[in-house]
């Protein structure tokens, strides 16, 4: 465990990840900051979701190494079901259990994994349901909400369990668009918060201003990474550069 309050909570190196015979992320190198935003930019195809569930082990890496605030995650002795504990995932579907209620959705990670008192979770639960502007919602099933409401759920899902790193898949993605703007603004809030978020997105305008550090990723390999203001704004790739350009030709950026 490394002590210094800067210390990178996510770390990876020379990362080399394939599906088949196809590479999908080669000798990628990522470090995350604490209360810092990373997202991930690039067409479709080009190794974001694959990123993101290498960092969670929900993929096994061919080589290179990740390390969670200092501990090597990717050693064969390290407990991968206590690694996930402290990351929390949202995907782009947002995979709520639909026989349950929001609250008991909510609440059954803490409760059987992480052994936390019934009370304890649902006052937990009910607290950041009320901060997502959930509040009235703890007792409904999740196809009486709309999808940003279903997404905001399985961010307070992810977040009942006090992860470490949160890391947010497209999570706007299936979303109508009237309905992407409620769901950002959860993820600003959480950034205001200090949480440490990694997320793919193709809301270019989104990444410009919330990330602190973006990387572009082009064939599995980070073909820049910086500010926002550097990634943006002077991009040194001339693949990137005809990749914003296409992007601001549709109006997303
Ligand atoms: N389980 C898998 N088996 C085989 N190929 C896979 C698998 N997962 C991803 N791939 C391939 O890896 C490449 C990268 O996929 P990935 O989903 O990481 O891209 P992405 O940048 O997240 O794309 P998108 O923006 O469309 O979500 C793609 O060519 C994809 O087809």
């Amino acid at each position: 465990m490394s002590d210094a309050p800067d210390a990178p909570v996510l770390r990876m190196e020379a990362v080399r990840k394939s599906f088949g015979g196809s590479v999908v992320l080669r000798d990628v190198d990522l470090e995350v900051a604490p209360h810092t935003v990373t997202a991930l930019i690039g067409a479709s195809g080009s190794g974001k979701s694959t990123l993101l569930r290498c960092a969670n082990l929900l993929e096994e890496i061919d080589d290179g190494a990740i390390w969670l605030d200092g501990e090597e995650i990717t050693d064969p002795r390290a407990d991968q079901d206590a690694v996930r504990r402290r990351i929390g995932v949202v995907f782009q579907a947002y995979n709520l259990f639909p026989h349950l209620t929001v609250l008991e959705n909510i609440t059954l990670a803490p409760r059987r994994v992480h052994g936390v008192p019934r009370a304890e979770a649902e006052a937990r639960a009910r607290e950041l349901l009320e901060r997502l502007g959930l509040g009235g919602k703890a007792g409904e099933y999740p196809d009486r909400l709309s999808g940003g409401q279903q997404q905001r759920v399985a961010i307070v899902r992810a977040l009942a369990v006090r992860p470490r790193l949160l890391l947010l898949d497209e999570i706007t993605a299936a979303l109508d668009p009237e309905l992407v703007g409620e769901v950002l603004t959860v993820v600003r809030g959480l950034k205001d918060e200090g949480m440490t978020m990694v997320l793919a997105t193709h809301e270019m305008a989104f990444a410009r201003e919330v990330a602190d550090q973006v990387c572009f990723l082009e064939g599995g390999v980070v073909l820049e990474r910086g500010t926002a203001e550097q990634v943006f704004g002077e991009p040194r790739q001339e693949r990137t550069q005809r990749f914003l350009r296409r992007i601001v030709e549709a109006g997303r950026l």
